[in-house]
């Protein structure tokens, strides 16, 4: 049955997509993360009517200025992944340290620690441009019923047992992977079921699209640079198109189905760069590797970095592989 026929028809056909390789208590806790995605998605599509816009008035751990929606979201992803009773521990950008649920109940047999980016692309809230959640999933490393540490959260990406993000865009889609591929889901807004729409979804080879803040050239590495000159020149099938949303999760979509590269390079105001590893990064590459494609720090598989820091900054080069080889290569003459 071709899967038009299947998003237009009435049964939830998710169930026999993503859950087919998954744990049931795996399959609650996306459930869940479902759950919350259509809550923050009913505020998202509010914004601008409600007082759900501009900042906070509180600065997080990474010293940027919380936007109300970044504030909010923490809280539904939070409260709903600590009421369903799955997960046995949640770090997120918008908390200093991790939080710990019900571990050091002996009886809690919960396995599962997750971490978030509640709300990427921030600074695009206020101007109506698609915004997304990010979330990477792991088996905790501690035993079972004694409190999580931080060892649980500190994982290399390579353990990962999920990731995935939503994208609140023209349209509100899920997108995950367990391992054994990357399914893209719709929300239908008038009955708030999620709708297989983009079934085993995969970076092209190649691409002609490429995503940076060109504002921080000349901060970049000379193999950066040279890069971006690269993909500007007359040659081939060159010039690319350059693309930056400013929302990682909204670059990231557009990339995986046109084919291209999104860079955020280490620079002389951010000597890691801005993304950070453990929320935003490694779910990222582990989509990216599952769709075929590829993600590095210019050096190192993204997902054999060993994590030092709950909220650790990485350079970032993520999409279509052939496009993240050759950026390395233009970054290892220099080295
Ligand atoms: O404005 P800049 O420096 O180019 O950074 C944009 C990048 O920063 C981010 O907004 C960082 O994520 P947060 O909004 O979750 O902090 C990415 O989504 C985006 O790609
Ligand atoms: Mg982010
Ligand atoms: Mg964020």
């Amino acid at each position: 049955m071709s899967i038009k026929k299947q998003t237009l028809g009435e049964f939830i056909i998710e169930n026999q997509a993503s859950f087919k390789y998954t744990s049931g208590e795996l399959s609650r806790l996306i459930n869940s993360i479902r759950l919350a995605a259509k809550v923050v998605n009913h505020e998202v599509n509010k914004a601008g009517l409600v007082d759900i816009i501009g900042a906070a008035g509180e600065t997080n751990v990474q010293g940027e200025d919380q936007q109300k929606l970044d504030v909010y979201a923490n809280e539904k992803f939070i409260h709903t992944l600590t009421n369903r009773n799955i997960v046995c521990g949640i770090a997120s950008e918008e908390e200093d340290d991790f939080v710990a649920i019900n571990s050091q109940d002996e009886n809690n047999q919960n396995k599962y620690v997750v971490l978030i980016d509640p709300l990427d692309g921030s600074s695009n809230i206020d101007v109506n441009v698609s915004v997304g959640t990010i979330f990477s999933i792991y088996r905790r490393v501690t035993p079972l019923g004694t409190p999580v540490t931080i060892d649980d959260f500190l994982q290399k990406g390579n353990q990962q047992v999920a990731a995935g993000y939503v994208v609140y865009g023209t349209s509100t889609m899920l997108v995950y992977t367990t391992g054994h591929g990357v399914n893209g889901f719709t929300l239908n807004p008038a009955i708030g079921t999620f709708y297989l729409s983009h079934p085993d979804m995969q970076f092209p080879e190649d691409g002609k699209i490429y995503s940076v803040n060109e504002g921080n050239y000349i901060h970049f590495p000379q193999g950066v640079k040279d890069y971006i000159k690269y993909c500007q020149m007359e040659e081939g099938d060159r010039p690319y198109t350059s693309r930056y949303i400013g929302s990682l999760v909204s670059d990231f979509h557009r990339n995986m189905i046109k084919g291209g590269i999104y860079m955020y390079p280490k620079h002389s105001k951010n000597s890691n760069g801005k993304l950070r590893l453990l929320y935003e990064c490694n779910p990222m590459a582990f989509l990216a590797e599952q769709a075929n494609g590829k993600a590095s720090n210019g050096h190192t598989r993204i997902m054999d970095i060993e994590p030092t820091e709950l909220h650790q900054r990485v350079p970032f080069f993520c999409g279509s592989k052939n496009m993240v080889e050759k950026v390395e290569e233009f970054i290892k003459k220099y080295e």
